[in-house]
């Protein structure tokens, strides 16, 4: 494990005082390292965790040739480029039992979606293209080809191939997937632990009465939140005062139970914040200046308490800010810890509605509203006051802006980055 020393070190032109959002994220790929435990799991415990090991298919999807469509089956190769083909109905193939006779030239099978094909035919004909009278069927010239509406064994996947890779996060799909080949459980890597409290002072737990100069908690539920979201076993520790003692205990619990400690609050250059003291005393940790907005003030590092070793995120006060470093820097690093391959959001494309002011030299995430335009492409707005204590412009949004650290100036109808809340928060 490197000491915090030796990755700044590995980095070129590291400033801690002004740090790069590209450069964080560089140090933090080299500070987490993916926890080793892995467990079984059900599928309905399987949700939004990450898959330990490559999944191997242990038999074919679909484990036969079937029908796609309510209709008849017959050979493909009976069909005749501009003429009617008759057929005779022999029998009924429905879906749970293969249907066992023997089907001639001249011959189909009326067959169900899902049915096995019966042997020898390759073809079917949705039955609204056909016209019926008794015992036999009409095809009119051109409604099919050979081959169309059969669903060939293991196309879906085939026995012995790779299902799902390591490291793949498992969505509604995925489980579906899993659940396709017969497997009621699942290897993934333990859910990382990850306690959360607030410091301050003039933080206000809910159900206590308003006081002048104090403000009510809000950063605990956003990020139990985010937390929750992401799938990782949330642990709140309360708000704590800005006091040494106070501030001691609830990182030393708070490291000697948790894979992840994060806290807000305190980690600017306030004079009666003691966060970065205690932090310092407690572990290995750098106080950063990054060249972002919101988001400048983060301590990273790791915290040691009772022979373990606990990852330190603390996060800058204002609300906004909390939900930004987290997005940009505690997220992906979470996810990383939980051994998944795909950790960075989706950055997407979009045109700016607006004209925006922004200097090169800083990273800055703007709240904004996208939206559909009339010709279809995507376009974006921000919600109005860019505040990093304005709450209110994260709740209306539903993307984060991202501008890059070199972007000046934005006009209108620049191209410019989203990240879509949508599956992010
Ligand atoms: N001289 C400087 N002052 C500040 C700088 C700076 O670079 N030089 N940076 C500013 C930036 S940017 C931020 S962000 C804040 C971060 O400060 P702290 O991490 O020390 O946070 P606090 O001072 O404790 O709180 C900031 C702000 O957020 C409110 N807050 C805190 N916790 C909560 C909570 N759990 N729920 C709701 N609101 C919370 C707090 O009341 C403050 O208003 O520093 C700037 N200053
Ligand atoms: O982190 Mo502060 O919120 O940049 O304003």
């Amino acid at each position: 494990m490197k000491t915090l020393d030796q990755i700044a070190a590995e980095l070129q032109g590291y400033d801690p005082n002004a740090l790069p959002a590209d450069a964080v994220d560089e140090f933090l790929s080299r500070l987490v390292e993916p926890l080793t435990q892995t467990e079984r799991v059900g599928l309905f415990d399987a949700l939004d965790r990450v898959l330990a090991a490559d999944l191997i298919a242990p038999l074919n999807v679909p484990p036969h040739d079937n029908s796609a469509m309510d209709g008849y089956a017959f050979a493909g190769s009976q069909l005749r480029a501009g003429q009617d083909l008759r057929l005779r109905v022999v029998g009924t193939a429905y879906a749970g039992a293969a249907w066992q006779g023997e089907v001639g030239p001249g011959q189909c099978v009326k067959i169900m979606t899902g049915a096995v094909m019966p042997a020898g035919l390759d073809t079917v004909v949705p039955v609204e293209f056909t016209r019926s009278e008794g015992e036999t069927v009409t095809l009119p010239a051109g409604c099919v080809q050979p081959g169309d509406n059969r669903r060939l064994l293991g196309e879906d996947l085939m026995a012995g191939q790779p299902a799902l890779l390591a490291g793949s996060r498992l969505g509604p799909a995925a489980l579906g997937l899993i659940a396709s080949l017969g497997l009621a459980e699942v290897a993934v890597w333990r859910r990382p632990k990850v306690a959360f409290f607030s410091t301050g002072d003039e933080i206000l737990s809910l159900g206590q009465a308003p006081r002048e100069g104090a403000v009510y908690d809000s950063n605990r539920y956003t990020l139990f939140g985010l937390l929750t979201r992401l799938g990782v076993e949330p642990i709140d520790l309360g708000s704590v005062k800005d006091d040494p003692a106070s501030l001691e205990a609830a990182f030393r619990r708070a490291a000697a139970q948790a894979d992840v400690v994060i806290s807000s609050g305190g980690v600017s250059v306030g004079e009666a914040d003691h966060t970065k003291a205690i932090m310092k005393q407690l572990g290995d940790v750098a106080f950063w200046r990054i060249a972002m907005r919101p988001g400048r003030p983060m301590a990273v590092g790791r915290l040691q308490q009772e022979g373990r070793s606990a990852l330190l995120f603390g996060l800058p006060g204002n609300p906004v800010a909390v939900m930004v470093t987290f997005l940009a820097f505690v997220r992906p690093a979470l996810l990383r810890l939980m051994g998944a391959r795909q950790a960075q959001p989706l950055r997407v494309p979009a045109l700016s509605q607006e004209a925006v002011r922004k200097k090169p030299g800083r990273t800055e995430f703007q709240r904004g509203i996208a939206s559909r335009a009339l010709d279809g492409s995507l376009q974006v707005r921000s919600t109005g006051s860019q505040g990093s204590g304005v709450l209110r412009s994260m709740a209306e949004a539903n993307c984060l802006i991202r501008l890059d650290h070199e972007q000046g100036k934005v006009a209108i109808g620049d191209r410019v980055e989203l990240l879509l809340f949508d599956g992010l928060i």
